[in-house]
């Protein structure tokens, strides 16, 4: 399998529309490749708190458009990163979608852990409260959102249900740039399982991003890792490597479900 990574830059100075633009012409750049993944809230930006609402836009909206015509021109499977979705209720959510090489939208994942304790995210959107596979030709993708990453037990229920590659786009401040690359291996350890983690670079609403998107092996090995300016990461693998793992290393046969409460 041939995966890129878009690492694109999220600067206030340049529109959605131009950003929109650019990541489409970006994504048909990568046709040849098997799968295409973006970045979190890319088109308004992680913590562009005050561009949620306005930005808001339906499953169908402007970037599905856009993701859908660039993805069946490339003839790749994208994972067009989240967007704002506002819901038919009025609530925004933080939502991944995937795009066959159709052009059909075969998948969307409302980010389940809000980052930002008592602001930003954390108020201004719903949460999701179901995880998503996806199954592609050869191997199932689990998805996964930016502070998402630091809740094993989420990617568990992935893993549970058959995820081989854990996708994860974010918009992972360059401040704790150690965790991002920290916890995107362990996830890759513990779950036996290939991680592509997607990140932005730039600098928006005064977080410079951390870039260092990151492939990691089953094994935990990194396969391959961007720098910090906007970048196309572009790796090939091996999905069957992740049974091989699991059966020469059958860790994952050995957890112990429903363990009783500590003892005090
Ligand atoms: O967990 C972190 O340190 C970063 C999380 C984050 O920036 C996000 O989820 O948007």
């Amino acid at each position: 399998m041939r995966a890129s990574l878009i690492q694109i830059a999220v600067d206030e100075g340049e529109s959605v529309e131009s950003r929109r633009r650019r990541a489409a012409a970006l994504v048909r750049e990568q046709a040849g490749a098997d799968l295409v993944v973006l970045p979190e809230l890319w088109t308004t930006g992680a913590f562009a708190f005050d561009a949620f609402q306005a930005a808001a836009e339906t499953l169908d909206g402007p970037t599905y458009e856009a993701m859908a015509k660039a993805a069946s021109d490339a003839g790749v499977w994208l994972h067009a990163g989240s967007i704002p979705e506002c819901a038919p209720e009025g609530t925004v959510y933080n939502t991944s979608l995937v795009i066959s090489p159709a052009g059909d939208l075969v998948a969307s994942y409302r980010k389940i852990h809000r980052f930002g304790f008592d602001r930003g995210e954390a108020v201004l959107m719903g949460a999701g409260r179901e995880p998503v596979t996806v199954p592609l030709p050869d191997t199932t993708l689990g998805l996964a959102t930016c502070y998402d990453l630091r809740f094993p037990e989420l990617f568990r229920s992935l893993v549970d249900a058959g995820a081989e590659i854990l996708v994860v786009p974010a918009g992972w401040p360059e401040r704790r740039r150690a965790h991002w690359t920290l916890l995107a291996r362990a996830r890759a350890v513990e779950d036996q399982a290939f991680v592509l983690a997607c990140g932005t670079a730039g600098a928006h609403a005064g977080v410079p991003q951390a870039g260092h998107s990151i492939v990691v092996d089953p094994w935990g090995e990194v396969l391959a890792e961007a720098g910090h300016d906007e970048e196309v990461l572009t790796v090939e693998f091996d999905p069957a490597e992740v049974a091989a793992t699991r059966e020469r290393f059958p860790a994952l046969k050995d957890r112990v479900l429903g363990l009783e409460s500590p003892r005090h």
